[in-house]
């Protein structure tokens, strides 16, 4: 659907050169979430607006819905954009037009007729959950029923893709989590594909499929969003992983355990398809190992279970490594050092 090989694109002048992406390849394939994170200046804008040729790449080529874009004829691109919905951080509605002009805009360019213009503009104002908005200016609306402007006026034209730009960072976190619920009912309902760009790690797990990671112009990560968080390789990745998982103990608790001199500690990390056994309850009773829990994060990640626990286990030195083998059959351990 959009396949990117060996992209690159680059600002400025021969003395001052800015590389902003880098020798990307990478495919967004029909129907999926893909997701681009990256902290500032990593080049994730660059690459979206590479989608639409909103930025003519430097070097490399992007395919889109089959097409090479950048030997595109004028005419053809305004044909391929009508087929790529796009929404940003800050809405970029027009203030002098209601809400229903606003989402009629792009089918009157496309030269829609009155009547079903009126029709789908109707269309895309119950979609959103809008209805009651339709004459009211952009002004005075919230972010949040700004930014379904902003999606209702995207997928006018029923396009294919919409691609995303940073679409929730304006928001608080409950309106985020409508916007990113809107966006999986557009995926769902409406069969479209989405590429968004975000630098927020609970965007990309609550809905991508798929996730590359961005750094200096380059993806340095890129993969099945569950393998991404089970497994990251880089250390950015984990770095954006630890945002979302908050799963430290804090150094406080670590020298009172310390302290305490009962036990060690291990974090245990569950793998697929394990965590709803009461696989501790179970070893507990059969060894003379005592397990006291002290950190949980289980969640779900693409319809599986996702998490780890951090546990102290308190008994004999003979028992905890029969314990420890045992355990490693069937999760992944870690011993948590108590020394920061
Ligand atoms: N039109 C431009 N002219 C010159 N440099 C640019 C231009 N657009 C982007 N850049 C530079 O390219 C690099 C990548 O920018 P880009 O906006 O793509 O990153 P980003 O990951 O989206 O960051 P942010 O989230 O801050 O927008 C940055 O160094 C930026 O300054």
């Amino acid at each position: 659907m959009i396949r990117f090989t060996n992209v690159s694109k680059t600002f400025g002048t021969k003395e001052n050169v800015v590389k902003a992406v880098q020798d990307v390849s990478l495919e967004v394939k029909k129907g999926e979430i893909f997701g681009v994170i990256g902290f500032s200046g990593a080049g994730k804008s660059t690459l979206l607006r590479l989608v639409n040729l909103l930025e003519r790449p430097t070097s490399g080529e992007i395919i889109v819905n089959d097409k090479r874009i950048d030997a595109l004829s004028q005419k053809e691109l305004r044909q391929l954009r009508s087929r790529i919905g796009m929404i940003f951080q800050s809405f970029n509605l027009f203030s002098s037009r209601t809400v229903y002009g606003n989402i009629a805009y792009p089918l009157k360019l496309a030269g829609w007729s009155k009547a079903k213009l009126d029709q789908r503009v109707k269309e895309m104002l119950r979609f959103v959950g809008l209805e009651d908005k339709a004459t009211k200016y952009p002004e005075s609306l919230s972010g949040g029923q700004k930014q379904r402007v902003g999606i209702a006026r995207a997928l006018a034209t029923s396009p294919d893709i919409l691609i995303c730009d940073e679409a929730t960072s304006a928001l608080d976190p409950e309106t985020t989590e409508e916007i990113l619920q809107l966006l999986l009912k557009v995926n769902k309902e409406y069969n479209i594909t989405i590429m968004l760009i975000t630098h927020e790690m609970h965007v990309i797990k609550r809905v991508c499929n798929r996730v590359a990671v961005m750094e200096d112009g380059r993806v340095i990560e890129e993969g099945q969003v569950f393998n991404v968080f089970t497994k990251p390789q880089n250390e950015t990745t984990k770095n954006f992983i630890r945002s979302v998982q908050n799963d430290q103990l804090s150094s406080h608790l670590l020298e009172k355990l310390q302290e305490s001199k009962r036990g060690k500690l291990y974090r245990i990390i569950y793998k697929e398809g394990v965590s709803n056994q009461p696989i501790l309850s179970k070893i507990s009773k059969k060894y003379q190992v005592d397990f006291n829990i002290l950190y949980g994060n289980i969640s779900e990640l693409q319809e599986r279970l996702f998490g780890s626990l951090i546990v102290e286990f308190i008994g004999e030195e003979v028992e905890v490594s029969k314990v420890i083998k045992e355990l490693e059959k069937i999760v992944e351990l870690k011993e948590v050092h108590y020394a920061s």
